[in-house]
């Protein structure tokens, strides 16, 4: 998250981090939000190659051991059938993790809210990205959960000439375009914006702009899960 500022830990108790084992030990890779006990959502980019992963429910800091972190192995990887790695600008950019067992929900560890099929935010909706991803580009990780504030940018807008172009689907929701953004490490997590008096895993960080990620008019691009709740549901049934 390029921007913004650490996030009260626990604060958005949904928001997980998604590691691979290389070397003997873990690496945070993505984010990701727990929609079930025992299924996460994140982008199809963080899982599409072989890896051991894990998840760390009730993370704040990654170097540091709060005991409220609850560590799951994942049993099962289910990608978007359309998702190809070749084209992120194709969308689909949409995985859910099955975990080998049920997360227990306290404080610190809650379910994220699916926004209803097809709903479309306004422009300018209040969103923020949360996550631990490079805090600028070619920088370091977040060691702590950083949020910034990402406003909703419309299709319309997203979509000009000398925005995104033809390069943002419907099936994507930008949010920022200024100096806040996301970043490389960030991938998978939620977009949560206000709704009706209360947050929701709109968005899943999918990509920025390979210029550098807070790049003018080129705001985060994020997976709309508005447009996958039938597969999600058809998965998780
Ligand atoms: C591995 C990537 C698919 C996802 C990676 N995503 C992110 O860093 C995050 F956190 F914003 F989700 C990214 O945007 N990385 C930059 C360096 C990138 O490759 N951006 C990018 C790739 C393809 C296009 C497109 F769609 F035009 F082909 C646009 C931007």
């Amino acid at each position: 998250v390029v921007g913004g500022e650490v996030a009260a830990p626990n604060s958005w108790p949904w928001q997980i981090s998604l590691q691979y084992l290389s070397g003997g030990s873990y690496h945070h890779t993505c984010g990701g939000s727990l929609v079930g006990r025992r299924w996460v959502m994140t982008a199809a980019h963080c899982v599409d190659s072989v890896r051991t992963w894990r998840v760390i429910l009730g993370e704040h800091d990654l170097n540091a051991n709060s005991g409220r972190e609850q560590i799951m192995t994942v049993s099962n990887v289910y990608i978007h059938p359309k998702w190809d790695s070749g084209r992120v600008s194709n969308g689909f950019d949409i995985a859910l993790l099955r975990l080998a067992s049920d997360a227990a929900l306290n404080a610190y560890v809650q379910l994220a809210s699916l926004p209803p099929a097809n709903l479309i935010l306004p422009n300018n909706n209040p969103c923020y990205i949360t996550g631990w991803g490079r805090t600028s580009t070619g920088g370091p990780l977040s060691p702590q959960l950083k949020q910034a504030s990402l406003p909703v940018v419309d299709h319309a807008t997203c979509s000009r000439s000398d925005w995104w172009g033809s390069t943002v689907k419907t099936t994507m929701v930008c949010g920022g375009g200024g100096a806040e953004a996301g970043c490389n490490g960030d991938s998978g997590g939620p977009l949560n914006c206000q709704y009706n008096g209360k947050y929701y895993a709109y968005g899943i960080a999918s990509f920025v702009s390979g210029m550098g990620c807070d790049t003018y008019k080129k705001p985060t691009v994020f997976t709309r899960v508005s447009a996958y709740i039938d597969w999600m549901n058809s998965i998780m049934a």
